[in-house]
């Protein structure tokens, strides 16, 4: 019998079928991957939904990440948006568009980092859709459940509510960053399965940021236990702390207010940052793409004056009346991932952001940078 070596080779079934193979079971899904759409429990009679698209070269690159890894953060990504609305996830659509020629192990190994992220987030894979394209394209679509709570919204910002975060800023940032500058080492299509074990003692300080880039880790279940403290707006950090955090001054017709002495670098992010400086590659600090950088996704969050902040929570401002968004007192130009902004499309800002960019331009820069 020939070997499959490719999708091509296994046929829109034989993909359908292996891939599938590679879910966890859920509680939610009553009805999952086989018949002509899926069926998800819906607990509370209101089902949130979201969706993203990961299109190679823009999202991910296969010489960047592995197989896995780029199942994983496909998941993560989509998670994180039901987490920011304050829900747990309760099913996953995903669609495949992918080219003939795609290695078999590459599309078992991707499937395993989505099977294993959402066996993570508990829940899993109900369905979905395979198709042949030149461009390697996943869109996921994630539906969440939020308990019986409100969703909380990016509109419910109120003044004197404390503005803070819930996991990392800036380091998958730093981690494109040290990609694009060639400092961190790409990944070997070759090697479709999981990274080789890691040696600790070996990696570079920055090493953290890399991974990070790869496969973020969103804190999941903090969305829901923001909203059970009373969370009055939050998102997902996916573009920059800065420009989502617009999102919510706009949203709730406020302003906000970031004060940079309460950002505190990761030290694999000032690693990083001095990687790229030894390089001639650090137009910005880490506390730049603290506040530049998105991918990490992160929650952000409003919550009302006086509330106990968990541990893994972190003040970094305050709403006030008014608009837009200040860094340590100074308006902010919009900063971050525009799909559409600049010159090639990548990068939106004010006029200098075309030189105030990261690595490679594509983030502009946010105020600050005093660290
Ligand atoms: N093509 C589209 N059709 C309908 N709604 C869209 C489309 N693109 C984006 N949106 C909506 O616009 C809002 C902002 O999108 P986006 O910035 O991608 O959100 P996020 O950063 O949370 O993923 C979301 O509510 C999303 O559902
Ligand atoms: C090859 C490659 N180029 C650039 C980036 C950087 N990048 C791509 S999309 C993006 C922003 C987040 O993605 P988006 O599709 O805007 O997610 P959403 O805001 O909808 O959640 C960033 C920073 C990357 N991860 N990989
Ligand atoms: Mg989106
Ligand atoms: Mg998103
Ligand atoms: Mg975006």
């Amino acid at each position: 019998m020939a070997v499959c070596t490719t999708i091509g080779d296994l046929g829109e079934f034989g993909v359908i079928a292996r891939v599938t193979a590679r879910f966890p079971g859920s509680d939610d899904v009553i009805l999952g991957p086989g018949d002509d759409a899926a069926l998800i429990a819906a607990p509370d009679r209101r089902v949130v939904a979201t969706t993203d698209v990961l299109v190679e070269g823009r999202h991910f690159r296969r010489d960047w990440s592995a197989p896995c890894d780029i199942g994983h953060k496909a998941v993560a990504q989509n998670i994180a948006d039901l987490a920011a609305m304050g829900a747990r996830p309760t099913g996953l659509l995903i669609g495949l568009a992918a080219p003939a020629d795609l290695p078999t192990a590459w599309a078992d190994a991707f499937a395993e980092g989505v099977g294993a992220e959402c066996a993570a987030a508990g829940c899993t894979v109900a369905g979905g859709d395979t198709v042949r394209s030149d461009l390697l394209t996943i869109a996921v679509t994630a539906l969440g459940d939020l308990g019986g709570r409100s969703a909380v919204r990016r509109d419910g910002a109120r003044p004197g509510d404390t503005v803070a975060v819930c996991g990392p800023l800036g380091l998958s940032a730093a981690g494109y960053a040290l990609l694009t500058a060639g400092i961190a080492p790409g990944h070997d299509p070759g090697a479709a399965g999981s990274p080789a074990p890691r040696d600790a003692a070996a990696e570079p300080d920055w090493a953290l940021c890399l991974r990070e880039h790869r496969r973020p880790g969103p804190p999941y279940a903090e969305g829901p236990r923001a909203a059970r403290l009373g969370a009055t707006a939050m998102l997902d950090v996916s573009d920059g702390l800065v420009q989502d955090l617009g999102h919510i001054a706009r949203g709730s017709g406020v302003a906000i207010d970031v004060e940079t002495a309460l950002l505190h670098p990761h030290p694999a992010l000032s690693a990083a940052v001095s990687a790229l400086d030894a390089a001639g590659r650090a137009p910005r600090g880490s506390v730049d793409l603290m506040l530049a950088g998105g991918e990490d996704h992160a929650l952000a969050a409003t919550f009302p004056p006086g509330t106990a902040l968990p541990a893994a929570w972190v003040r970094i401002g305050s709403v006030r009346e008014g608009s837009g968004v200040t860094v340590d007192g100074r308006p902010s130009q919009e900063s971050g991932w525009d799909h559409f902004g600049g010159a090639d499309g990548k990068h939106s800002g004010g006029a200098d952001s075309k030189h105030s960019g990261g690595a490679d331009g594509k983030h502009s820069g946010g105020v600050g940078g005093a660290h």
